[in-house]
């Protein structure tokens, strides 16, 4: 955890909130167990939610000329969120694919700062998807961009429908994608190669 992330979190309201909670589900905070678990809770929480205090569009403050006018894909970029309906995990992996105009490429770590950065928020798998898309879209003004993100909700494998290893799968077409399936059809069958 950054310096500026912690003082932008209020960990003592995290961590009252947390022995609350302890007290309201009938545990003892103050068993030895529990002592420090309100504090661990709460550095926890503003790791997990640290992207709510960043904009992934600084990423691509720096940009580079490359002449490179074809597709550029990043796959399989793990990633861990927070469903904001029962602030429980979804994870799985992004795609991230653009096609450049007029060569102007970003560094591909860019591509999974982005993931990783909108991920960490309460979020919604669609609103990762399109947020991802979206800002690339905004700072690179390529082509078209094609972002497909498959993760495990587990709001939905621990508890309520309780279905382990279902997946779910969302993808956002934008600009040449939106239109052209065989540029689609590309990236899904690069997505597929072991
Ligand atoms: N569209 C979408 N739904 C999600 C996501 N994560 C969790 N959900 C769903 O959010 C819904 C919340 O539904 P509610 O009926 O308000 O809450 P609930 O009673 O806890 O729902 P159940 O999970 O069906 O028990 C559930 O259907 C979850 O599966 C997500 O990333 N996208
Ligand atoms: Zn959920």
């Amino acid at each position: 955890m950054t310096k500026e992330i912690s003082s932008q979190v209020d960990i003592n309201k995290i961590q009252t909130a947390v022995k609350m909670i302890l007290e309201a589900v009938g545990e003892n905070p103050s068993r030895e167990g529990l002592l420090d678990t309100p504090k661990r809770v709460a550095k926890m929480y503003a790791e997990m939610f640290e992207g709510l205090h960043k904009d992934p569009k600084e990423y691509f403050e720096t940009v580079f000329h490359e002449g490179h006018d074809e597709v550029v894909l990043v796959k399989d970029i793990p990633f861990f969120s927070m469903c904001e309906h029962h602030l429980v995990p979804f994870y799985g992996k992004a795609h991230v694919a653009y096609i450049p105009k007029d060569g102007v490429v970003a560094g591909l770590s860019k591509l999974a700062r982005t993931v990783e950065t909108v991920a960490r928020r309460p979020q919604l798998q669609e609103r990762i998807t399109d947020t991802v898309a979206q800002t690339l879209m905004d700072m690179l003004s390529p082509q078209g961009v094609y972002v497909v993100v498959e993760a495990e909700h587990m709001c939905m494998t621990m508890r309520g429908i309780k279905k382990p290893g279902a997946k779910t799968i969302t993808s956002v077409a934008k600009g040449v994608f939106e239109e052209d399936s065989v540029k689609r059809n590309e990236i899904l069958s690069f997505i597929q190669m072991p």
